[in-house]
């Protein structure tokens, strides 16, 4: 068994694949290294061969986690690593090694399955867009904050806006101008991150006109996927680019 891990700035999200490696064995989604452990030591079953991973973190956290996986399950630990260039995708970043690799994994799984020009965005803390034209070449891309910071942002800025979790989901359920403050800020946020969306499919189409696939990923991607019909909600991209860009013999 493989056990993936995407370790973004507030989640982990970890999955294990069976020896079979077209099936999930299982999946989740924690918000530490100790929940993580735990969630992982309680599975029936668990027999890992190798580990891979891809971080967001710093150097020290991210080697921190892969010794403490190491210790605990006997596997060895492979780490994605910036590249200039994998899979017929060529990093656009003037230091390519500052690209997120999250984004840049992102982008190597969504080339390949478009095979051809694509836009990827991915909404979980941060939200960013990045174009890779037909020929594999990154444009560049754009980062700005996801629904967690700017509702944070407002919460811990403002003095009366306070609202629980729950209120939050409800609040969603709709986007008709809000008539409380947990609908006025909660839509508020979903409309700048539709209006993103909608200007970032508009940048594509003046490169490619409408030879291009649209792929979403993140936590918060359904938030914007009927603003975009035609796009590929594919939520486990970033494990697609992991398994291309750290195969396992
Ligand atoms: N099962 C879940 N657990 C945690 N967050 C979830 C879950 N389902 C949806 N979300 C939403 O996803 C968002 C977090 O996105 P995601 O997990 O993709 O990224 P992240 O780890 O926070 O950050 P990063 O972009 O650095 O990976 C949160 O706003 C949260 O509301
Ligand atoms: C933008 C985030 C936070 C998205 O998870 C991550 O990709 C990151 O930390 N990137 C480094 C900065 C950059 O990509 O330019
Ligand atoms: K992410």
């Amino acid at each position: 068994m493989i056990l993936e891990l995407d370790c973004g700035n507030s989640f982990i999200k970890w999955r294990v694949l069976c020896a079979d490696v077209r099936r999930v064995f299982r999946e989740g989604v924690v918000d530490s290294d100790d929940a993580l452990l735990e969630g992982l030591s309680k599975l029936d079953g668990l027999a890992l061969k190798h580990c891979r991973l891809v971080s967001v973190r710093t150097t020290e956290e991210t080697a921190a986690l892969a010794s403490i996986l190491m210790q605990a399950f006997g596997v060895s630990v492979v780490c994605a690593t910036p590249a200039r260039e994998m899979a017929g995708v060529r990093n656009g970043y003037d230091e390519f090694e500052r690209l997120g690799l999250d984004r840049w994994l992102a982008m190597l799984g969504g080339f390949h399955l478009a095979s051809g020009a694509c836009l990827v965005l991915d909404f979980g803390t941060a939200v960013t867009a990045d174009f890779i034209a037909a020929d594999g070449e990154h444009l560049g891309g754009f980062i700005c904050p996801g629904m967690p910071l700017m509702r944070n942002q407002l919460r811990t800025h403002t003095r009366k806006i306070r609202y629980g979790d729950l209120a939050a989901e409800r609040a969603l359920e709709s986007l008709a101008p809000g008539r409380t403050t947990v609908e006025a800020v909660e839509r508020g946020c979903s409309l700048m991150l539709r209006g993103f969306v909608l200007t970032q499919l508009e940048l594509a189409r003046s490169y490619w006109g409408d030879e291009f696939v649209v792929f979403l990923t993140g936590g918060d991607a359904p938030l914007v996927s009927g603003i975009v019909p035609e796009a590929r909600l594919v939520p486990d991209l970033i494990f697609v680019g992991l398994a291309m860009a750290c195969p396992l013999s």
